[in-house]
């Protein structure tokens, strides 16, 4: 926390109550007595699964992956610079109260005035806080003339380049800021979002959104690999977010990465790509050339040619891969060493009509610096990596992933002051 946030952090507070009122949706210290009066008193279900607020970097980057998730990519409609400031402090108000497994409002869902809208909605009434993180980043797009903030954009936080066999929708990439919600349960998550949604009216609009389930990734090696809808494990070669020193050389961005980009010392990058996945040609694929396209063998996900999921695939092993596989075309050798954080999600968004599900994978990598890490990697893939065949990106985006708060701390204090 910054000696700024320590001083602006009761007025913005007094602040905020106002505009949550006003707005019809009071946050604040009441959420307390709401949460009680509904039955939803966190230290009931167990502290085990309240993820912390507040830190040096925000939840929901190491954190061990949830089971769901529920990306919301929102567009801001004012061009008054005070009021994105006044919507993070709102988000960051409810978010303390939502991780806690609170209600928003001073009345929550169903004790509040019967002639006016409810200020919680209500559906996560009952619901434990069931390891919720709300993590939010903003977009290139914020740095643009409306808020004259284009001198302080990093370098780093550039629009993706165009890759090859991109089919993006547009309506699916980019949005000025982002809400990345993960939890155990999917509706705690979807109120969460839900609810910050709700407090944007007028400032932020959604953009688009996309729910995960399945941690088609994880962060921490020391429990089992989640399987993706490829029936392959992933995750396994992700560096360890247990590991400060290699979460501090991939991971965060540091205080003399970018000058420009002073204000995100603590913070990360967020690449967000949705994959669509054809399932049923890959299902169709005999189990051998699955393997060769993965460079992984299915069942133990051991690199081929190796016996275990976690024997060492370095660069001697990597020569030894199809010259075409996924691994071989991401490892970190070919890539001057640069890694991300994987914590993607698996999707099933129907079906397209035409006999087949509309399935695939929401790819979310944390990273110091995309153009170290994600574009490099996303270059050789998008050439080279047989699992094209099998796959297509229609969804895009990326984020500066604001860094953490401290006790009467807010979001986006260091950069809109
Ligand atoms: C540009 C980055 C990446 C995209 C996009 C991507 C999509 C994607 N990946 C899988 C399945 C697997 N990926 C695996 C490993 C892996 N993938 C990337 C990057 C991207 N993947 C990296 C950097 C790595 C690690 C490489 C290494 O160091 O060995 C694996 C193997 C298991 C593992 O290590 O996680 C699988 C399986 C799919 C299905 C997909 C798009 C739909
Ligand atoms: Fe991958």
């Amino acid at each position: 926390m910054t000696t700024d946030d320590a001083a602006a952090g009761p007025s913005r507070r007094r602040l905020l109550v106002g505009l949550g009122v006003a707005a019809g949706v009071a946050v604040g210290a009441g959420a307390d007595r709401a949460a009680v009066a509904l039955g939803r008193d966190p230290a009931a279900s167990g502290t085990g699964d309240v993820v912390p607020f507040e830190g040096a970097h925000q939840a929901g980057v190491t954190t061990p992956v949830q089971a769901h998730l529920h990306l919301a990519a929102l567009d801001v409609v004012t061009d008054r610079r005070e009021e994105v400031a006044d919507l993070l402090d709102r988000w960051t108000a409810a978010a303390r109260a939502l991780v806690a497994g609170r209600a928003v409002g001073e009345h929550g869902a169903v004790d509040g005035d019967p002639l006016a809208p409810p200020e919680d909605t209500g559906e996560a009434v009952g619901l434990p806080p069931a390891r919720l993180t709300l993590t939010v980043g903003v977009g290139p797009s914020l740095f643009d003339d409306r808020f004259g903030l284009a001198a302080r954009r990093p370098a780093a936080l550039a629009e993706l380049p165009p890759f090859a066999g991109d089919a993006l929708d547009p309506a699916r990439c980019g949005g000025d800021l982002v809400v990345q919600a993960c939890a155990d349960d999917p509706q705690v998550a979807v109120h969460a979002v839900r609810t910050l949604v709700r407090l944007a009216a007028g400032t932020a609009a959604v953009r688009w959104a996309q729910l995960g389930f399945g941690r088609a990734s994880s962060t921490d090696p020391s429990v089992p690999t989640p399987r993706n809808l490829f029936g392959f494990k992933d995750g396994t070669a992700n560096p360890d977010g247990r590991d400060a020193a290699a979460m501090a050389e991939h991971v965060w961005v540091g205080e003399d990465d970018d000058p420009a980009g002073a204000w995100l010392a603590g913070g990360s990058y967020l690449v967000a790509r949705r994959v669509e996945m054809h399932v049923e040609t890959w299902d169709r694929s005999p189990l051998a050339e699955q393997e060769q396209v993965v460079g992984r063998s299915k069942g133990e996900g051991a690199p081929l040619g190796l016996a275990r999921e976690h024997d060492v695939l370095d660069a001697t092993a990597v020569a030894g891969l199809p010259a075409t596989s996924h691994v071989a075309l991401a490892h970190p050798s070919r890539h001057g060493g640069a890694q991300m954080l994987r914590r993607g999600y698996s999707y099933v968004d129907g079906a397209d009509g035409l006999g087949h599900l509309q399935a695939g994978l929401v790819f979310l990598a944390y990273q110091r610096d995309p153009r170290r890490a994600f574009v490099p990697v996303q270059e050789a893939l998008s050439r080279d990596d047989a699992m094209n065949e099998y796959v297509r990106h229609t969804g895009s985006g990326v984020w500066a992933v604001l860094p953490g708060v401290g006790p009467g701390g807010r979001w986006g204090s260091t950069l809109l002051g």
